[in-house]
């Protein structure tokens, strides 16, 4: 049904705390066209004020007709009085993995725009159709339980820098398509929609012709509460030592049972090991199988060890795979998935293991951790020390914690677990988003590290 796109676009404006810009991403298929217009169309007809439009449309430079695709686009804004910008990306593109690299830069250049056309916030065309591709490629990898999946989020903040919702993720594809024929407008059909090497395009194949939709192991409401029980389960039963070791109660370390629970520690663990994502059933079986029998011993998951002793449960990084950073004067750089660092100084500084720090090692073991525990984990700390050994000027670097399971991408459902997570390792709660529809949380403000500042002074 047609309507129901302005009836969407109408429900997204209302869900906002207060009026402000909109920066819609516009590739020019037929989802962010519509979004487009039916936004502009619910702001334009009144009842809206304070709201304005800008559009944005990324240029992935993959393909030869996208110059032209995105000067269409800029066209179709220009004649609807909406400022428009074309992002290009520039530079090398990866032989693997285009898909998921072309998303990571479309984010980054889209975040970008926003600041550039003075929009708070971005949203997308992804719909209903997408929301159920999504939901069978996770299944199919064996994310549902252990991510306590429900499918994407209506929202997600993007590098703790802006907010994306989704409007039309109720809607068909088809009624996007009806209400744009019904205008006679056109759109592109993107020929790698239609390439049988993504993984997407085989499940849409797949999906076709069936009216189920598979069903989200959870909804975004289960989440998000699970998500605030996981909160306060972090609150009450984890504590982080110098963001690289966290310490569990033994009374509560083999709970493995508990979804809420397991989601928590899994991903405290996965900050600690640097990763983006929760582990798969089959490692989750594992660590499982490892921490409900209660004896004391250690395994490795995800490259962070656990630690399992009478008095608790430690989780730190396991000591391999640990690369060697070089980082110029003026740039900050990711070293080992869990740390930002920026080189304040005048010369390359190099990050590495701490190996055999002693200044590490004492801390952790000020902090009452166990000597074994202390010494495992002081392997892999962070070191930063002179590019070269003839460099003698001082280091000046910043060090922060990175959260890369939330940092980059964070559903709105999670947000109150994420904040959580975030207090443990010394960062700020993550902004709250403009829109109502997410679950929310007050509260502010966080502790720095001990070693924030001068780097030169721990590491
Ligand atoms: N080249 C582009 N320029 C601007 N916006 C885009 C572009 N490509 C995609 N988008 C935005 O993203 C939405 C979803 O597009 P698509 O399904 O191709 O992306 P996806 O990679 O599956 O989604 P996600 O990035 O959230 O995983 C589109 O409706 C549009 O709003």
């Amino acid at each position: 049904m047609p309507e129901a796109v302005i009836a969407a676009a109408r429900q997204f404006l209302r869900s906002f705390a207060k009026p402000c810009r909109i920066l819609a991403a516009v590739s020019g298929g037929s989802d962010s066209k519509g979004l487009l217009l039916a936004l502009h169309s619910a702001i334009r007809n009144g009842g809206s004020e304070g709201f304005s439009l800008a559009a944005c449309t990324i240029d992935h430079a993959l393909r030869p007709e996208s110059a032209d695709e995105a000067a269409a686009v800029a066209a179709f804004c220009a004649e609807l009085g909406i400022p428009h910008l074309v992002s290009r990306w520039e530079g090398d593109k990866p032989r693997s993995g285009i898909q998921a690299a072309a998303r990571q830069k479309r984010y980054e250049l889209l975040a970008d725009a926003a600041a550039a056309l003075g929009a708070d916030c971005i949203a997308t065309g992804h719909t209903r159709d997408d929301q159920r591709e999504t939901i069978a490629m996770r299944t199919a990898r064996g994310e549902g339980e252990g991510q306590g999946s429900a499918g994407m989020a209506s929202t997600m903040l993007y590098g703790r820098r802006i907010w994306v919702s989704r409007p039309f993720l109720g809607l068909s594809r088809a009624d996007i398509r009806a209400f744009l024929s019904l205008r006679g407008i056109e759109w592109f059909d993107d020929p790698s929609n239609a390439n049988p090497l993504f993984e997407r395009v085989r499940v849409r194949s797949e999906l076709e012709g069936s009216e189920e939709a598979p069903a989200a192991p959870w909804s975004a409401a289960q989440r998000a509460a699970s998500s605030t029980r996981a909160a306060a389960m972090i609150e009450t039963h984890v504590r982080v030592h110098e963001t690289v070791v966290a310490e569990i109660a033994a009374a509560q370390a083999g709970n493995m049972s508990d979804a809420d629970w397991r989601r928590a520690l899994l991903s405290v663990a996965a900050v600690l090991g640097g990763r983006n994502h929760l582990p798969g059933h089959a490692t989750i079986e594992r660590i499982s199988g490892f921490l409900q029998p209660g004896a004391p011993g250690r395994m490795t998951a995800g490259g962070v060890v656990y630690d399992r002793r009478p008095n608790g449960l430690y989780l730190y990084r396991e000591a391999r795979n640990l690369s060697v950073l070089v980082i110029d004067p003026g740039e900050t750089s990711v070293w080992d998935g869990r740390f930002n660092v920026t080189n304040d100084g005048q010369d390359p500084v190099v990050v590495t293991t701490s190996q055999k720090d002693g200044q590490w090692n004492q801390i952790l073991i000020d902090g009452d951790l166990p000597r074994g525990v202390a010494k495992r984990a002081t392997r892999a700390a962070p070191h930063i020390g002179p590019a070269r050994a003839d460099m003698a000027g001082s280091i000046r670097a910043k060090v922060e914690c990175r959260i890369a399971l939330y940092d980059t991408f964070l559903p709105g459902f999670d947000r109150t677990m994420a904040d959580a997570v975030a207090m443990l390792f010394g960062r700020e709660r993550y902004p709250a988003p403009p829109v109502h529809d997410v679950f929310d949380r007050n509260g502010e403000g966080a502790g720095g590290l001990p070693w924030q500042g001068d780097a030169r002074t721990l590491c």
